[in-house]
């Protein structure tokens, strides 16, 4: 377990080539084809060929589509405030994400926004409850896309056949009725017809103005990918924006702070959440980024070492094969490096603070050349979704859910216990 920042810059940049997995012995089949399991040459051929999917511009024009969830959310939130009932806010950023993922991922309209017996949304649950009784919906999907190792003793052939047909109707649709569309899944569908994806500009060029070269992909290498996309996107920023709101109930300075700018940036931008407006919003990042360092959903960050590595400057030698564990909610949480940890400050990342910052104690994206290919799709989502959350409503916590919050135990990433109850109030 690497806990001195020199070390985790050794595992995850400078000596990168020795522990170029995240686990070791992955199966292999549908669930496991993905970047986040593959090392070596497999790995670096596809993380080049995926990096051009990520670039800013694509990030630019997906916004698109972002934002028509982005006011679906907005409506729902409006007809929770009327009701002035106490709400479980996490499973509504859940639907949200579950929504944007769905349409940005896979290109599917899953509506569980507007609807929470949508049919995606409830037939993968099924899919998944069929598999085992016990373990909850995202814990099957994270164990399913292995990103939690344990046996299980769980047949994923009916699971993977659900995926590989939705994304078959998709990609088949599109690929007959030549439907372009802002979202990954066109991209992947340029990656594996054409070697080559296109960089975006926006709505009134030619979307195929630039196009960067790759080697293309297969069938089972863009599904196993977007599955990755789902899994790697869903949880993860739904966590984040809930853990951000649950410290917004704690402090309503720093939440009418945050409403502040939003309404300032958005006045300047005639009220539209473009890309450019979603830059300004300044103290919105840094509420992410300090609701990242307090609550990272991966709290720790796997490596496997592929080749014998002697420790310089000491006798330790870690063995191919050795499992590391990089402790991210620790490090985040060491007094050491965030004096106060337990304290909500997002002005640790103000542009004035955030130089103070030691390199490589912040890393709830990882760090190094497998650093998380969403982030900036994870930071505009979540950007987006406390904009809308917040710009017109005040949120308080319910007495039900208390404060600091309380754990399940058997979740890989952070859940609070019972869900995290609040009040809503218009403050239009
Ligand atoms: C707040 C939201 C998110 C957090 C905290 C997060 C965090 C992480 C972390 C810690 C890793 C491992 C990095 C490493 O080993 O150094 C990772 C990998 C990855 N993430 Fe994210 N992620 C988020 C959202 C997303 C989204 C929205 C997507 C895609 C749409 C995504 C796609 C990926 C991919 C493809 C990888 C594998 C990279 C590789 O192995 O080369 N992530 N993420």
């Amino acid at each position: 377990m690497p806990l001195d920042p020199e070390l985790v810059k050794t595992v995850t940049t400078k000596d990168y080539d020795y522990f170029d997995g995240h686990f070791a012995n992955i199966p292999k089949r549908l669930f496991f084809n993905n970047l986040f399991h593959m090392t070596g040459n497999d790995w670096k051929d596809m993380r080049r060929k995926m990096t051009p999917v990520f670039t800013t511009g694509k990030m630019k024009v997906m916004l698109d589509t972002l934002l028509e969830k982005a006011d679906s959310l907005s409506k729902l939130i409006d007809k929770v405030a009327q009701t002035s009932k106490p709400v479980e806010i996490k499973g509504i950023i859940a639907r949200f994400t579950t929504d944007v993922i769905g349409s940005c991922g896979f290109g599917i309209e899953c509506n569980s926004i507007e609807d929470e017996t949508s049919e995606f949304f409830v037939k993968g649950q099924e899919i998944f409850r069929k598999t085992s009784t016990e373990i909850s919906f995202f814990k099957k999907l994270l164990l399913i896309l292995g990103l939690v190792q344990r046996a299980m003793p769980m047949d994923f052939s009916g699971i993977e056949n659900f995926f590989r047909k939705v994304i078959k109707a998709t990609v088949t649709y599109r690929e007959e009725n030549k439907v372009i569309r802002k979202d990954f899944i066109h991209l992947m569908i340029q990656l594996k017809n054409k070697g080559a994806i296109t960089e975006f500009t926006n709505e009134n060029d030619d979307i195929y103005k630039k196009t960067v070269k790759v080697d293309g992909i297969s069938f089972e290498d863009l599904v196993g990918e977007v599955l990755l996309f789902f899994s790697a996107g869903y949880e993860t920023s739904s966590t984040t924006m809930s853990f951000a709101l649950l410290e917004l109930t704690q402090h309503q300075d720093i939440q009418d702070k945050l409403r502040e700018e939003i309404r300032e940036v958005l006045q300047r931008h005639n009220g539209k959440m473009s890309y450019d407006a979603l830059q300004e919003m300044i103290y919105c990042e840094s509420v992410i980024k300090e609701t990242l360092r307090m609550y990272p959903p991966l709290a720790i960050l796997p490596r496997t070492c592929t080749k014998n590595y002697k420790i310089p400057n000491s006798d330790v030698v870690i063995e191919k094969g050795t499992s590391l564990k990089i402790p991210v909610w620790g490090i985040h949480n060491d007094p050491d490096y965030f004096p106060n940890p337990t304290e909500f400050n997002p002005d640790r990342f103000s542009p004035e603070n955030k130089h103070k910052i030691n390199p490589y104690t912040y890393i709830p994206f990882g760090d190094g050349p497998r650093q998380c290919l969403g982030l900036r799709f994870a930071m505009m989502e979540s950007k987006v979704g406390l904009a809308v959350l917040l710009r017109n409503y005040r949120y308080t916590l319910h007495s039900s859910t208390p404060y600091p919050p309380k754990y399940v135990t058997n979740n890989f990433i952070p859940t609070v216990d019972g869900g995290i109850m609040v009040n809503v109030t218009n403050v239009n």
